[in-house]
């Protein structure tokens, strides 16, 4: 109880978003003043903000969404694998890591340093490497990174190829801390009905 670490990035008003995106905003919409007793927030934000989860819905249109994921895939077992700021993460920056019995799978690259600001480019995931994922079990992919595919990729193969192979994909962690190894892990999505994606708080706790 209580070891739990935050692996989230904060939400706040200068928080980096996908360029175009709507940027965050919170504001108390209807403060003590007004309302004679509470202080009542609202909020603004792109579903791909910080650490958050992508429903098949985000890339097809007739994709499964938010509330239609199995929440169970976000609680539970996770390996933690450092493959240092890689050109790609492909079948050779896997080898050696042994997947066994790996259903979540989280990738810690250091790629993206300044969480202040988007990324001008990242590592992206090999759309090849999906079904080698598949094959050892795996089911949830989480990076450190704001995408799986190339910033100015508009075929986004690796989320397609991802979930073509049953691999749900989350994104923004913050990882530079996390020694590799293996961790219990939260990072459930919000009940939202009609969403295409959804910000998590996501958490690890070292196994014993
Ligand atoms: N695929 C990215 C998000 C993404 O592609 C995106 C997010 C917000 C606004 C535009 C986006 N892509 C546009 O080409 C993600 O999963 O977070
Ligand atoms: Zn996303
Ligand atoms: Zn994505």
């Amino acid at each position: 109880m209580g070891n739990w670490i935050d692996i989230s990035q904060v939400l706040h008003d200068k928080i980096p978003v996908w360029p175009g995106d709507t940027p965050f905003h919170y504001e108390v919409s209807w403060g003590m003043e007004e309302s004679g007793s509470v202080n009542v927030g609202q909020v603004t934000m792109s579903t791909h903000t910080g650490t958050h989860i992508d429903a098949p819905f985000h890339f097809e249109n007739d994709g499964k969404k938010v509330i239609e994921l199995d929440f169970n895939l976000y609680i539970g077992p996770a390996l933690v694998i450092y493959v240092e700021k890689p050109e790609s993460i492909g079948l050779k920056e896997l080898q050696g890591v042994d997947l066994k019995g790996v259903k979540r799978l989280l990738i810690r690259t250091d790629a993206w340093q300044d969480k202040t600001v988007f990324p001008e480019s990242i590592p992206h995931i090999e759309p090849e490497l999906a079904a080698y994922l598949a094959e050892h079990g795996v089911q949830l992919l989480g990076l450190d990174l704001p995408s799986v595919d190339p910033l100015d990729s508009k075929e986004l193969s690796a989320h397609h190829e991802l979930n073509d192979q049953g691999i749900h994909i989350l994104e923004g962690l913050v990882l530079d801390k996390i020694e590799p190894g293996e961790y219990e892990l939260a990072a459930l999505p919000l009940p939202l009905e009609q969403a295409d994606g959804s910000p998590v708080r996501a958490v690890i706790q070292k196994k014993e």
